[in-house]
């Protein structure tokens, strides 16, 4: 398996070269040569396996035996002994047809420990056996930042450096990277939104010989690694249905923001698991159901909102999608993402238009949705959504059809959004780690949002 960019311009590497480069080097996006194909026979084998068994045989297909399969479980298994649920990402069933698919049981209480367990465990085995340099940067909106750090603090040869936006993570957001007093991290809060620290880093990402002088790598889902482990929960979660006899037509509703996991789930259709549908929920920050509903991408003006992982105006993994809706044309998605950097949008219709429909069902939620969908499935389920959570479940209630096994991604757990679901006068008992965190001290550096200052920032720190 050799990997690829959706630009064009770098020769097919292999998959630990994949996972250092992160940003394409022609500042595309990196996607398997080929998809692998997975047969209903293989389907069937794979329903019996445990989580981590699941991990292991579909990591093997994009690894392609560059990382030997004794030591590929190994990593694997030490990803998810972090996680305190024996399923890893178990499924929680709401009523006949309704189900939430928890992915909040890892360490930083949010879907992104599913990969960045692994990644973090890759990329110290791969610093190990390569000698190579580990430097990570990264951006969060809120949920990334904690979890890449958890992956990899303390761990020999490597180094993180994180960009949040100042004060517009929860609190709870901010005290879990913040409060991580490891040599080898560094916060950084920047003035500015997620989409500036983004900006930032893909810049800096692009700017090739920075990259190689300080080793730049990624932990965001423009690393290829982070959207095939993220595949992984998909498929489990349709063998949990299966096995209840609801295999027929699985719809999965995804809180999105960066567009990574619902591009997994996508990855994992493509391979060929029977997905019936994937409803796409944004928030108020609704470029990507604005995309889907009438065909235009352009951000609209920056909306704080109660669900602040997703407060992202321009979604890395978009580009990874075109490059599959128009058959592969590297050609075409680089003039299509030159003209989004030059005119600030672009615009499908016609059979492309309805390819998307096709592919995904989308809705955008508002604040006051939002809230009254926490209370609604509290009052209704005894179940407490968080805010992006509750994103996807309005979003299923809206698209989902009947006859249909309704999953909700659960994108992370309530604690970490206190601040929305107290509005509701709905309280809450902190788990422990959490509660532990308010009273820790924090270490952070708030900085302006110039490339030049990240830039000095890290080359004193890498
Ligand atoms: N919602 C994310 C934003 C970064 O997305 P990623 O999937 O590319 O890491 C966050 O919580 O940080």
């Amino acid at each position: 398996m050799k990997y690829i960019s959706t630009r064009g311009q770098v020769a097919p590497i292999g998959f630990i070269d994949a996972i250092l480069m992160g940003l394409a080097d022609d500042g595309g996006l990196l996607v398997p040569e080929q998809i692998p194909q997975v047969s209903a026979d293989t389907l069937a084998q794979w329903q019996q396996l445990t989580y981590s068994e699941l991990a292991l045989e579909i990591f093997s297909l994009y690894v392609n035996g560059e990382i030997p399969r004794e030591d590929l479980k190994k990593l694997v298994d030490d990803s998810y002994s972090t996680f305190r649920h024996e399923e890893v990402t178990p499924v929680h069933q709401l009523d006949g047809s309704r189900y939430v698919l928890e992915l909040f049981h890892g360490p930083t209480f949010a879907f992104k420990d599913v990969a960045l367990q692994f990644l973090g465990n890759l990329y110290a085995y791969v610093s190990r056996k390569t000698d190579s340099i580990i430097h990570i940067l990264g951006a969060t909106s809120g949920d990334t930042g904690a979890s890449a750090i958890e992956g990899v603090r303390g761990k020999e040869g490597i180094r993180i450096c994180i960009l949040h936006p100042h004060q517009k993570v929860s609190k709870v957001q901010e005290l879990q990277m913040t409060t991580v007093d490891d040599a080898n991290v560094l916060n950084l809060a920047v003035e500015g939104t997620f989409d500036d620290c983004q900006r930032i880093i893909k810049e800096l990402f692009a700017d090739v010989e920075f990259k190689h002088k300080y080793h730049l790598r990624a932990i965001n889902s423009i690393n290829i690694a982070r959207i095939l482990a993220q595949t992984v929960y998909y498929f489990y979660a349709y063998f949990q249905l299966a096995k209840q006899g609801q295999a027929n037509k699985i719809s999965f509703s995804v809180p999105t923001g960066n567009f990574g996991d619902i591009f997994a789930g996508y990855l994992a259709k493509k391979m060929g698991l029977p997905v019936h549908k994937l409803i796409l929920a944004t928030n108020e920050n609704n470029i990507l159901a604005r995309f889907v509903q009438e065909g235009v991408y352009q951000p609209g003006d920056f909306r704080g909102t109660y669900s602040p992982s997703m407060d992202i105006q321009v979604a890395s993994n978009f580009e990874r999608y075109m490059f599959y809706l128009y058959g592969e044309d590297a050609a075409k998605v680089t003039s299509l993402m030159a003209q989004f950097k030059a005119e600030g949008s672009i615009v499908i219709e016609g059979d492309v238009l309805k390819q998307v429909q096709a592919d995904f069902a989308a809705y955008s939620v508002e604040n006051e949705e939002c809230l009254n969908t926490i209370s609604d499935y509290h009052a209704k389920y005894q179940y407490l959504l968080d805010p992006h959570t509750a994103c996807g479940a309005a979003a299923s209630d809206r698209l989902a059809e009947d006859g249909e096994a309704a999953v909700v991604l659960s994108t992370a757990h309530p604690a970490k959004f206190d601040e929305a679901i107290r509005l509701r006068q709905i309280s809450q008992t902190y788990p422990e780690p959490i509660q532990a965190l308010f009273d820790k001290p924090q270490f952070q550096k708030v900085v302006g949002g110039t490339n030049e200052e990240i830039q000095k920032q890290l080359e004193s720190f890498f």
